[in-house]
C-alpha cells in the first residue's frame, strides 16, 4: 500500500511524487437520463501518472473531459492547486496550465508538423495586432522564443525528419507523436492523454510509452492518461482509478488494482500476471 501523506510518495522505481496537485470530489456527470459519473472521488498528484481505466461505456472520455473543463458536472467539486474550480470553459483550462490529445486525432492535415505544433503555442502569445503593427520588437521576440520552444520538443520527441512534412502524409504512429508534441509545447503542468496508444501497431507503442515516460521524467509533467491496452497501463502507471458502468471500483498501485476482485470481474475476467 502506498503512503498516501499529504507529501507524497517514493514509487518503486525511486521517482518522488509530490503533494495532491488536483482533487475529484464527489463527481456526478448527467447526460439526460444517463449517469456517465456516479460521485467519483480520487486524486491526482504532482508528478505522477495517473491512469483511468474500465470497460467501453465505462466513463473514462468522461471524467477526462471533467478534468479538462469540456464538460461541467451537475455535483462534485474539482480542487486544482487547492482551491475550487469555478466551472470554466476548456481554453481557460489550458491556460492554467492543462493540455490533452484527443482519441481521434485533431491537427491540421494540410499543415507542416511544425506549424501544427506551433499552434500548441497559443496560450503564450500576448502581443496583440496593435502590438505587432507598432511594437514589432515583442511580437518578433514572442516569435522566436515561440520556435525555440517547438523546435525543442521535435527534438525531444525525435520527429525532426518531418518537421516540414504536411501532417495528412504522415502515419497515424507519427500523427500521435505530433500531437503529444503540439500539447507539450504548451509547458502544461497536467497532460491529459485520451488512449495515446490506440489503433497503434505494438512497435508504435512501445514508442509511444518510451516517450510519456520521457516526458514525465524531463520535463516533471503530471500525467493522466485513458488507455484501453492493460499492458500498457500497468507499465506505465503509478496510479490508476477503475471505473464500470460510471462508479469507481478500484483505486491503487496497478499490483493493488490487478488483485481487486471487483476490477477482475467487472473488467479483466482473468487475473493478469
Ligand atoms: N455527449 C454525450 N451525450 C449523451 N451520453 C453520453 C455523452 N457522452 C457520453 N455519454 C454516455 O455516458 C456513458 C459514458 O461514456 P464515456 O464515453 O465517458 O465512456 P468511456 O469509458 O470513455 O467509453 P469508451 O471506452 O467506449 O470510449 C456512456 O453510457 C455514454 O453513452
Amino acid at each position: 500500500m502506498l503512503d498516501a501523506s499529504q507529501d507524497g510518495y517514493t514509487t518503486a522505481d525511486g521517482r518522488r511524487i509530490g503533494g495532491v496537485v488536483m482533487e475529484m470530489r464527489n463527481i456526478t456527470l448527467r447526460f439526460g437520463g444517463v449517469v456517465a459519473i456516479k460521485d467519483i472521488s480520487f486524486d491526482i498528484r504532482e508528478g505522477e501518472i495517473r491512469a483511468i481505466i474500465g470497460p467501453n461505456g465505462a466513463g473514462k472520455s468522461s471524467m477526462l473531459n471533467v478534468i479538462s473543463g469540456f464538460y461541467n458536472p451537475q455535483e462534485g467539486e474539482v480542487i486544482y492547486r487547492g482551491q475550487k474550480r469555478p466551472p470554466m470553459k476548456p481554453y481557460q483550462v489550458a491556460r492554467q496550465g492543462i493540455a490533452r490529445t484527443f482519441q481521434n486525432i485533431a491537427l491540421f492535415e494540410g499543415m507542416t508538423v511544425l506549424d501544427n505544433v506551433m499552434t500548441g503555442r497559443l496560450n503564450h502569445m500576448s502581443a496583440s495586432i496593435f502590438d505587432q503593427a507598432f511594437w514589432w520588437g515583442k511580437a518578433q521576440r514572442e516569435e522566436v522564443e515561440n520556435r525555440k520552444k517547438a523546435e525543442e520538443i521535435i527534438d525531444f520527441l525525435e520527429i525532426q525528419h518531418i518537421r516540414k512534412t504536411p501532417v495528412g502524409r504522415l502515419p497515424y504512429g507519427l500523427k500521435k507523436r505530433v500531437e503529444l508534441a503540439r500539447a507539450l509545447v504548451s509547458e502544461p503542468s497536467i497532460l491529459l492523454l485520451d488512449e495515446p496508444m490506440a489503433g497503434m501497431n505494438v512497435e508504435e507503442k512501445e514508442d509511444m510509452s518510451r516517450f510519456v515516460l520521457d516526458v514525465n521524467d524531463e520535463y516533471g509533467t503530471t500525467i493522466v492518461l485513458i488507455e484501453h491496452d492493460m499492458g500498457v497501463v500497468m507499465d506505465l502507471s503509478d496510479r490508476v482509478v477503475v471505473m464500470d458502468y460510471g462508479k469507481k471500483i478500484g483505486d491503487g498501485t496497478p499490483d493493488e488494482v490487478r488483485r481487486n476482485q471487483e476490477v477482475i470481474d467487472a473488467y479483466l475476467g482473468v487475473a493478469h500476471d
